[in-house]
């Protein structure tokens, strides 16, 4: 319980932590202020109720039909009342979830936690980092709005409604039990309590299990929503090797999960609903049945009868608060519980300490006493000195799965398991991978990404795209791609997809270039003209350039054979000119 209060604060701190953080405070405290006022509304029509029931004991037309404008008085500004605390609660949902989610996407996005979290090693089980940013923020703030505001005018109603309740009830229940006379003065006051009390304990009983179920509806969703994703990527590789009818199966288990679970849960809420429905529907009539003694003994009228039924139902109604709210109370806590998990999970990524200290050099790339490891412990690549001069060409290579990619990972920052010193140029650096990555949006977009397209001419752009080997004819076809177009996901070969995210390095010009495979799918005439190409554009250039096969064209080059453990080999690379 402390856990989830502690979750609720953590979670509100980054709800007002946001622009107008403080005005939302107003914003919030107008919200409650109109909730309030129903208070006053509901007590209002307590003594209405029993002016009108008054009038019609006394069969007096005319005070009747004046209790009707009354109530009609009533019903009107309570509308009123209630529909702008309506629309007030609303936008300010979406000034919280806004800040909520800017919150957990800069968590995200801080030290790059989106991608060191896919590094096989999370500290905690963060599925879905997508869902739990775009669902549960909004769930958060949804529930916490709708309950925390609830909650507070019950508090604040439940002391209006037992004063009004201690006020009417002050008759006594008496009858006697084994030959004593007992008599319980203000009865009706204790009895809504007892009641409230047992009813509580037997829904928390009931509905225990609800969060944990909520919280693996919403990872199964997420879960099965991801993996149809992936599908969509990569529909290519899938149909071409006719793995279909696995997908498919794959799909249907776990929407097996989805519906398993989901019956599970509707099982759960059957059996809670069988105690909170009946006592929904009962909770306004019971009033009457308890107070019938005081009635039966002539201690009330019947107009103070109706009052003190409606009092004792609102007593009853506002202590019950948590019955009703138990679902919604397990939704919220399920949600909250998996964007604070999310949270933490963002922080101890980044704040995982490792043994490979970066440091920034003012000329070139030294790498001294490096051990790389995987997340599990298993060691692979150990570099005793690996140096890389500005201007020249190096190309890595070592047998595959030795961990160059890893190397070129641990050199951008990316990369914690290990021990050693990397000193990175303070230079301006690009690295290009093998699967070359495009954001959603127009080709001139794709080609200048990670900087803006704005901040180049479209000749610019186009001259980078024609350089790597496109002609007018695909110019028009490249154009033609808009945002969620098929031919930069997947119209485009894999040696056209390569050569496109090689004009990126036309266009940017970075004065350090990594290149992970980057010219895997083209043949090695097509490479070679590439590499020429770059070399003719980017003259002062630094290449460091990992492939299985010797890179052409790019004028001298140092050959530095990584091996196991060869750390003799780096200090002695070969020297060949090409
Ligand atoms: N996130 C990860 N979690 C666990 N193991 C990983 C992770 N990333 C890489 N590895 C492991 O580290 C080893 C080295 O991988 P890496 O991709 O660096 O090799 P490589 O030398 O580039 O191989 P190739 O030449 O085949 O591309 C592999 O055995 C791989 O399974």
């Amino acid at each position: 319980m402390i856990n989830v209060l502690k979750q609720f604060v953590r979670l509100l701190k980054l709800c007002i932590a946001g622009k107008g953080g403080k005005t939302s405070l107003v914003h919030l405290a107008a919200v409650i202020a109109l909730q309030l006022a129903g208070i006053y509304f509901t007590i209002r029509l307590v003594t209405w109720t029993s002016a009108f029931y008054g009038a019609l004991e006394k069969v007096d037309a005319k005070a009747a039909v004046w209790q009707i404008w009354v109530f009609a008085g009533i019903v009107a500004a309570n509308s009123a009342r209630s529909l702008a605390a309506d629309y007030l609660q609303k936008i300010l949902h979406i000034r919280w979830r806004k800040s909520l989610t800017e919150a957990a996407l800069g968590s995200w996005f801080a030290d790059r936690a989106y991608w060191r979290l896919t590094q096989g090693d999370c500290p905690r089980d963060v599925d879905n980092p997508d869902q739990r940013i775009a669902d549960d923020c909004g769930l958060f703030v949804k529930g916490i709005l709708d309950e925390g505001i609830e909650l507070i005018t019950k508090i604040v109603g439940i002391f209006s409604y037992l004063a009004l309740l201690w006020g009417l009830s002050t008759f006594a229940l008496s009858f006697s039990l084994f030959g004593f006379d007992v008599s319980i003065p203000r009865y009706m006051v204790w009895a809504a309590f007892i009641y409230v009390a047992l009813s509580s304990a037997l829904t928390h009983l009931l509905g225990r299990p609800l969060k944990s179920l909520f919280y693996t509806q919403q990872k199964r969703e997420g879960d099965f929503r991801f993996a149809m994703a992936r599908i969509r990527q990569s529909a290519d590789e899938i149909a071409l090797m006719g793995g279909g009818d696995v997908e498919r199966s794959g799909l249907d288990r776990r929407f097996d999960g989805i519906a398993q679970n989901w019956r599970k849960l509707a099982g759960r809420e059957f059996l809670l609903g069988c105690f909170t429905f009946p006592y929904q529907h009962t909770v306004l009539r019971i009033p009457l049945f308890v107070a019938l003694p005081g009635f039966l003994a002539g201690s009330i009228a019947l107009g103070g009868l109706m009052q003190i039924a409606m009092a004792f139902s609102n007593v009853v109604t506002t202590l019950s608060w948590f019955i009703f709210s138990y679902k919604p109370l397990s939704n919220l806590v399920a949600a909250s519980s998996r964007l604070d998990g999310f949270l933490a999970a963002t922080e101890a990524v980044r704040g995982r300490p490792s043994g490979i200290v970066h440091e920034a050099s003012a000329g070139g790339l030294h790498v001294r006493d490096l051990k790389l490891r995987t997340p599990e412990g298993r060691e692979l690549l150990s570099i005793r000195s690996l140096d890389v001069r500005p201007g020249e060409t190096a190309w890595l290579r070592g047998q595959s799965g030795l961990g160059k990619t890893t190397l070129l990972k641990a050199m951008a920052g990316g990369w914690d398991h290990g021990d050693g010193r990397i000193e990175m140029p303070s230079a301006s650096k690009l690295f290009l991978s093998q699967k070359a990555y495009f954001p959603q949006g127009d080709i001139f977009g794709a080609v200048a990404y990670p900087a803006s397209a704005h901040g180049f001419t479209r000749q610019e752009l186009r001259r980078a795209i024609e350089a790597v080997g496109f002609g007018d004819s695909d110019m028009l076809r490249l154009e033609d791609a808009a945002e969620g177009h098929p031919l930069v996901q997947s119209g485009l070969s894999g040696g056209e997809l390569q050569r496109l995210a090689l004009a990126r390095a036309l266009v940017l010009k970075p004065d350090w270039l990594f290149l992970d495979e980057a010219t895997s799918a083209l043949d090695e005439a097509a490479e070679a003209e590439l590499f020429s190409v770059l070399r003719k554009h980017l003259p002062a250039t630094t290449f460091v350039v990992v492939s299985h096969r010797s890179p052409k064209a790019l004028g001298t080059m140092r050959v530095i054979d990584l091996e196991p453990k060869a750390e003799a080999a780096n200090e002695n690379p070969v020297l060949q000119f090409a």
